[in-house]
């Protein structure tokens, strides 16, 4: 089993790390039987404009497309590029038959409309789950491309605590790509799920509730041990850059000395949520070339497509 080894003081640590280890171990696995047949399957990855921080995840997703035998195509576009290139490059993408998935990294410059866009990339190549077609199917529970970082969290989940059901999660954030895909993937595993947002009254009340927690606010760690039931367990997606004691660090939505302290198993930052996204990524890249192929999905290992809740083994 994966992503859990060691003990906290309260908490189990959920290793994302080794999880995505084995997870990017799979997609090795499928690339090399995909190749048996002559495909191998490629990725291409889009940016638009100077993001420094965007420039490291792209560079991450690169190394690991290539780490797995994925090929990857980058094209870096300057921030000034009209709406009408990006769409242009996507629509060049689709027709590509090396390309496989195509991701558009976010956000984009202000001046570009990021639904256009995303509706502009077909959905059997948008391995971010974020087309329309994608985000209806996932809600309908059809099996779609379902966006990585929801499905990370919930395979880290799967993992850590087998079967879902019944269990009440609370997911913090209502974003169009954590929040939101994370609460129906939840529903879709037989979860009672409540989603806070800024406008929650009594948000730590509601979270005291939760026998899951899944943090996506991008507010540094907001949730601590007095938002958690003792036992919960813990998903910090939040990824948030802060200087203190004069260096630069990660930290995530959730206060991780606190919340340790009372929490069944928790993930950290880094380290946690974030491995797991691109392995995920890199996951549905292999899935959308077996959509596109017409092969079926459990033509290989695990596959990518939601809904996905396996009987998985049971945790702790
Ligand atoms: N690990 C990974 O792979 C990834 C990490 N991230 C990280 O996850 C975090 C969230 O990202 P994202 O979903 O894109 O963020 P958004 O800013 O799009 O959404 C934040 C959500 O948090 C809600 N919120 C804000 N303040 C509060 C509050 N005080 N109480 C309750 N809810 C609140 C907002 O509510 P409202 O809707 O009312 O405004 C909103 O729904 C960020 O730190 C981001 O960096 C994101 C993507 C991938
Ligand atoms: N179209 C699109 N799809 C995305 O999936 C997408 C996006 N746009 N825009 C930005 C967010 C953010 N995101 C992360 C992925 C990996 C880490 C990650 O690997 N983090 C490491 C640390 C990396 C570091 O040190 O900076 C960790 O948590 O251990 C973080 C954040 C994907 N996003």
């Amino acid at each position: 089993m994966s992503g859990l080894s060691q003990t906290l003081p309260g908490a189990r640590l959920i290793d994302g790390k080794a999880a995505a280890a084995q997870v990017l171990a799979e997609v090795r696995a499928d690339v090399l039987a995909l190749q048996a047949q002559q495909l191998t399957p490629g990725l291409a990855v889009v940016l638009v404009g100077e993001d420094p921080a965007s420039h490291v995840y792209v560079r991450n997703k690169v190394l690991r497309a290539n780490e797995v035998g994925i090929n990857s195509f980058e094209y870096r576009l300057l921030a000034d590029s009209s709406e009408q290139e990006v769409l242009d490059l996507v629509q060049q993408l689709n027709q590509e038959a090396q390309v496989n998935g195509i991701l558009v990294q976010l956000p984009l410059p202000a001046h570009i409309d990021e639904n256009k866009v995303l509706q502009a990339i077909d959905p059997r190549k948008d391995v971010d789950g974020f087309h329309s077609e994608n985000v209806g199917g996932l809600s309908q529970g059809r099996e779609v491309l379902a966006p990585c970082t929801p499905a990370g969290c919930m395979r880290l989940l799967h993992d850590h605590c087998g079967d879902l059901s019944g269990k009440h999660a609370v997911v913090v954030g209502r974003s169009n790509i954590v929040g939101k895909p994370m609460a129906a993937l939840l529903l879709q595993a037989h979860c009672s799920v409540t989603v806070l947002h800024s406008r929650s009254v009594n948000a730590a009340a509601l979270c005291r509730q939760a026998d899951i927690v899944v943090a996506a606010v991008g507010r540094p760690r907001m949730i601590g041990a007095d938002w958690l039931k003792p036992g919960a367990v813990v998903i910090d997606v939040g990824i948030n850059r802060i200087e203190e004691d004069g260096r630069s660090r990660l930290v995530g939505d959730v206060d991780f000395d606190s919340a340790v302290q009372v929490a069944a198993a928790i993930t950290p930052v880094p380290g946690g949520v974030g491995p797991m996204t691109i392995a995920m990524l890199m996951r549905n890249t292999v899935t959308a070339t077996l959509l596109q192929q017409g092969l079926a999905p459990d033509h290989l290992s695990r596959h990518s497509l939601s809904p996905a809740p396996t009987a998985g083994q049971t945790g702790a």
